[in-house]
């Protein structure tokens, strides 16, 4: 079962309920054999990101997607604070197995309020990672997936993400795709 169904991980990133009610009928993914949020795979189950699971291998799980330096428990619950106290903006949705109760993937969907278009909001897909353990069973799909469904339900005009070229297929079964005459910038003032 789920640790955060057993009741030991109290304190979610936000309401579960807003992934458990999501309409996964929405989906126009292709599933061989059929996965879904209440259902990722023998063993594993979909949840918003805990408190708690800062010991439960989420950091070393992000160092697979890159670098994470040396963040303290401290560090880590005092960013999961600032996130909490920015309602409908945080959506970080992970996987747990539930044998080892380790958090094996995760995805996140960042909601940024504005003024243009009515006061509409758009979503940035970020961070997605799969355990190189557990890769190739769907869960990066799924991830994606619930992510985009997800934004759409929490009122996003649109959704975007960067990625790398060779990730471009992969995220195109999305219905994401480059704009023409759209260019992505970027300055970085820090080498991390
Ligand atoms: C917006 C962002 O976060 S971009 C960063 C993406 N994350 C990373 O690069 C971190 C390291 N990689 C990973 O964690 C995983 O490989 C993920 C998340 C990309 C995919 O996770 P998986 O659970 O293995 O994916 P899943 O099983 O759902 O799908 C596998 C499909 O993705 C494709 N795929 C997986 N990784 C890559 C890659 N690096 N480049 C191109 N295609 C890829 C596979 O070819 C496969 O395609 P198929 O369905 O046609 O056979």
């Amino acid at each position: 079962m789920c640790s955060l169904q057993n009741g030991i991980k109290e304190e979610s990133l936000f309401d579960p309920k807003i992934l458990y009610d999501m309409d996964f009928s929405k989906s126009t993914t292709q599933y061989n054999p059929a996965v879904s949020v209440k259902n990722p795979g023998e063993g594993l189950c979909m949840r918003p990101l805990c408190r708690g699971d800062y010991d439960e291998g989420y950091m070393s799980l992000l160092s697979q997607l890159t670098k994470v330096g040396d963040v303290s428990r401290e560090e880590f619950e005092a960013r999961f604070t600032a996130m909490e106290a920015c309602p409908n903006s945080y959506y970080i949705v992970v996987i747990e197995d539930t044998m080892t109760k380790k958090v094996i993937g995760s995805g996140t969907l960042a909601v940024e309020q504005k003024f243009i278009r009515k006061c509409s909001s758009r979503g940035r897909i970020e961070d997605i990672v799969v355990n190189d353990q557990y890769r190739g069973k769907q869960l990066g799909k799924l991830l994606v997936d619930t992510l985009m469904i997800l934004s759409q339900q929490v009122g996003c005009y649109k959704v975007s993400l960067e990625c790398k070229d060779n990730m471009v297929n992969f995220y195109s079964q999305f219905g994401l795709s480059k704009e023409e005459g759209q260019n992505y910038m970027c300055r970085r003032f820090k080498e991390m």
